[in-house]
């Protein structure tokens, strides 16, 4: 499990993160859902040591972050960090030196699935294949948990209905995501968990299904009780 527990983040005299506490299970699809600017992405980052936090805790499997945590969780961030002379083959290769807990059997399904050619250049992939290629290179480093940061941004409807189905596939099998998006009308069925973010606190944190079942509402339909209140 992640638990992020009153975490406070300041940029400059602003308190973007005001004491966050939140919950993300193993097995889970957890959704980070919140206004532009409201902290999703620092949030990440900070999940993954990236930007330091001013007080709080975050643990990983009951531990506080270290070199051993990080093994434990993958970040695919909003965009590609690959550089665009690279080709898809080669930023394979490099992952594979770097990580030992590459898995190519992974990576070439992945490949094939969203139709990459491993010869094309990063510079020169549309933005949904680019899209498509950073999803592979995360999701085919074997981490317990995977991090990603707004994987349908800017990608058309055949390639958001595509990276949507990684999530049902065993691509994710028994790890805990947590995504950000501000496309939750794709990915609302996908999905277990929503923590609503608001002024720097979380707002409101629900199980997808006990809120449809118990409530008859849909995630818009409690976005909307929050945000609009
Ligand atoms: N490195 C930084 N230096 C200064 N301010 C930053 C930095 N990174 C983020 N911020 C500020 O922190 C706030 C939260 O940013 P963040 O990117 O986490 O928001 P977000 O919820 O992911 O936004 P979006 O939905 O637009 O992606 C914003 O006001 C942003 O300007």
């Amino acid at each position: 499990m992640i638990e992020v527990k009153q975490v406070k983040k300041k940029f400059g005299g602003k308190h973007v993160l005001d004491g966050i506490t939140f919950t993300a299970e193993k097995g889970q699809i957890t959704c980070l859902i919140g206004m532009n600017g409201v902290g999703k992405s620092t949030i990440l980052k900070a999940i993954m040591g990236l930007t330091p936090i001013k007080s709080g805790r975050i643990l990983i499997d009951g531990e506080p972050l270290s070199s051993r945590t990080y093994e434990k969780v993958t970040f695919i961030p909003d965009t590609i960090t690959m550089p665009p002379s690279m080709t898809i083959g080669s930023c394979m290769l490099f992952m594979k030196d770097f990580y030992s807990y590459w898995n190519q059997k992974r990576a070439d399904e992945m490949a094939s699935f969203f139709k990459l050619n491993v010869k094309d250049r990063v510079g020169e992939l549309s933005k949904g294949n680019a899209a498509k290629l950073n999803l592979l290179l995360g999701l085919a480093v074997d981490t317990d948990y995977v991090l990603m940061d707004e994987p349908f941004s800017g990608i058309d409807i055949f390639s958001r209905e595509q990276i949507a189905s990684v999530f049902t596939s065993h691509l994710i099998e028994e790890r805990g995501v947590i995504l950000t998006t501000h496309e939750i009308n794709d990915i609302e069925h996908l999905i277990d968990k929503v923590v609503l973010i608001n002024q720097g606190v979380v707002s409101k944190e629900f199980n997808c299904e006990e809120v449809r079942q118990e409530e008859g509402k849909s995630v818009m339909d409690v976005m909307r009780e929050v945000y609009q209140a």
